[in-house]
């Protein structure tokens, strides 16, 4: 089944998340094995780039997707996962055979011989250099343990309610501390399956990205606009927080969802569909949030699959984007009003230049100072990056106010 995942994910099908979620749900196996599943999935995913360098001068140009993705996951397990090489043999060998999935010899040749290469800061890393250079010159010092961190599996962060956590810890889930009210939870059973998610007592999000949220100050009883909305994750802590939303998005679809996800709550919101790269007519406000969409490459811990994609090109293209939709976000705001643009992504062109063109250009805006984020940040231009590490997502975060 990892297998198989793998390869939908590496042919750019789907997300790993996505891919792994309906995997498990129609196998339906038993816990230990889901676990391990889901760990062959992330963890070949997190390796690839170290692990493909070793296997494709064993290949040749027309090795099917197919045979790549089992010595990929084949290859995790014997260097990473330090199960014993005879064992890998043996298993992939007769995995490649019995679902016809490899010619058996191959499997056998490649994964008897595949070892890591030479240590660099590239195969430790296991990122392209150039995506190196992003972490090194974000968090210095600190970007050594965050790098090996993004290599770790991901935590499930939860925003609990007290009720929530004391139902999840009576179906025997570990509730462990966390920033804000975020903590870290270590399921007994499938989240979707817990009484604390039915009935609306948990939420799945990162520390990093309430950290958003957080940006906006207080938000009870103001009306706030939730710009590129999407699933509404950040519109629902809003609505929790007492905050009067209208949440935007081009996504019919996500709006759905959003609303599906709201009522289990327990909240509500308004919902316009609306492309931002054009004029927004709605009232000003005096909070307006724009979580514009980017790269991701602020969450590669969660979400390995995106730095396989990733190039400098995909990044400029983002960073023109939100380029467009950012002095739309900014028309809605009312005289006095705050502007927070976030993105979870490490990127400069994506965060700090963004919003150095933006202030450049816009004079009736000022950078403001942010509240308490409780969490690790480096400055960023005129904003700050949430440090990735621990489980913590990567997200460029600024707040402007409107002058006039
Ligand atoms: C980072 S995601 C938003 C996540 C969301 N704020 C949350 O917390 O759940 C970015 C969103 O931007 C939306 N988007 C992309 N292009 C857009 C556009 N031109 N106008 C409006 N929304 C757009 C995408 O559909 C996506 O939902």
């Amino acid at each position: 089944m990892a297998v198989k995942v793998l390869l939908r994910v590496l042919a750019g099908e789907s997300y790993a998340a996505s891919a792994l979620d309906s995997a498990l749900q129609a196998a339906k196996l038993p816990g230990r094995d889901s676990g391990l599943a889901t760990h062959i999935v992330y963890g070949a995913l997190r390796y690839a780039p170290t692990l493909q360098a070793v296997l494709t001068p064993m290949l040749t140009e027309d090795t099917h997707p197919k045979v790549r993705a089992l010595l990929l996951a084949g290859a995790f397990e014997k260097l990473i996962l330090g199960t014993p090489a005879h064992a890998v043999v043996s298993e992939y060998v007769n995995l490649a055979r019995d679902a016809r999935f490899a010619p058996p010899a191959l499997v056998n040749a490649v994964l008897r011989r595949v070892a890591l290469p030479p240590e660099t800061e590239e195969t430790r890393t296991a990122l392209p250099a150039w995506m190196i250079r992003v972490y090194r010159a974000a968090y210095g010092e600190d970007a050594e343990p965050v790098m090996a961190d993004l290599l770790t599996p991901q935590p499930l962060w939860l925003s609990l309610s007290e009720a929530g956590e004391r139902l999840l810890e009576e179906e025997g889930s570990e509730v462990f501390s966390g920033p804000n009210s975020v903590r870290r939870v270590a399921l007994a059973r499938p989240l979707r399956e817990s009484a604390a998610y039915m009935q609306g007592e948990a939420q799945p999000i990162n520390p990093a990205s309430l950290a958003c949220v957080d940006a906006l100050g207080d938000v009870d009883g103001v009306r706030v606009l939730d710009l590129a909305g999407g699933m509404g994750i950040k519109a629902a802590m809003l609505a929790a927080r007492g905050a009067n939303v209208t949440s935007v998005d081009v996504m019919p679809h996500k709006h759905d969802a959003a609303r599906t996800n709201l009522a289990r709550l327990g909240l509500s919101a308004d919902f316009i569909t609306h492309d931002l790269t054009t004029p927004l007519d709605l009232p000003p406000a005096a909070l307006v949030l724009l979580d514009a969409p980017c790269t991701g490459s602020g969450t590669l811990r969660s979400h390995p699959e995106i730095k396989l994609r990733l190039t400098p090109q995909a990044v400029a293209q983002m960073a023109a984007l939100q380029a467009r939709m950012l002095p739309h976000a900014a028309a809605a705001v009312a005289p006095g009003g705050v502007l927070v643009y976030s993105v979870c992504s490490v990127m400069p062109q994506e965060g700090q230049d963004v919003i150095g063109a933006f202030l450049a250009a816009h004079p009736d805006f000022a950078p403001d100072p942010l509240p308490d984020l409780q969490l690790p940040t480096v400055s960023a231009g005129a904003g700050v990056l949430t440090v990735p590490e621990h489980g913590i997502d990567g997200f460029f975060i600024a707040r402007m106010r409107r002058l006039s």
